[in-house]
């Protein structure tokens, strides 16, 4: 059932994923595409996986997905080197998700 939270996250998801027009955080990043991400990257995220634990109820708060989403955004910025498009994109989509999922954003829902 569509509760308010679930309602909240999948527009939130939405919204993002939009801003990735390369869809280069769309799904798992693989070793064939990028040599050594599975040594390098410890907990692997992208939009796919959010979207599965989005229909799984796996998120209890928007925390959550914003936690998910951040490491997504830093996976990114730890393999990729800062001149590359993949650091890039993901220095400037985590700085749109940051606005979108502020902490004091989220606390003014609850006041
Ligand atoms: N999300 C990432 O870090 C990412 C995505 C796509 C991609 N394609 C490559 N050739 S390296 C690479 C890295």
């Amino acid at each position: 059932d569509n509760t308010p939270l679930r309602q909240c996250l999948a527009n939130l998801h939405r919204q993002l994923q939009r801003k990735d027009v390369n869809l280069f955080f769309a799904w798992p990043v693989t070793d064939a595409i990028a040599p050594g991400y599975s040594q390098i990257i410890l907990r692997p995220m992208d939009f796919s996986t959010m979207k599965e634990k989005l229909d799984n109820d796996e998120y209890n708060s928007i925390e959550e997905f914003r936690n998910d989403f951040k490491v997504m955004c830093d996976n990114a910025m730890i393999y990729n080197h800062p001149e590359t498009i993949y650091y890039k994109a993901a220095k400037k989509m985590l700085n749109i998700g940051v606005k979108m999922m502020s902490k004091d954003k989220i606390a003014s829902m609850y006041r």
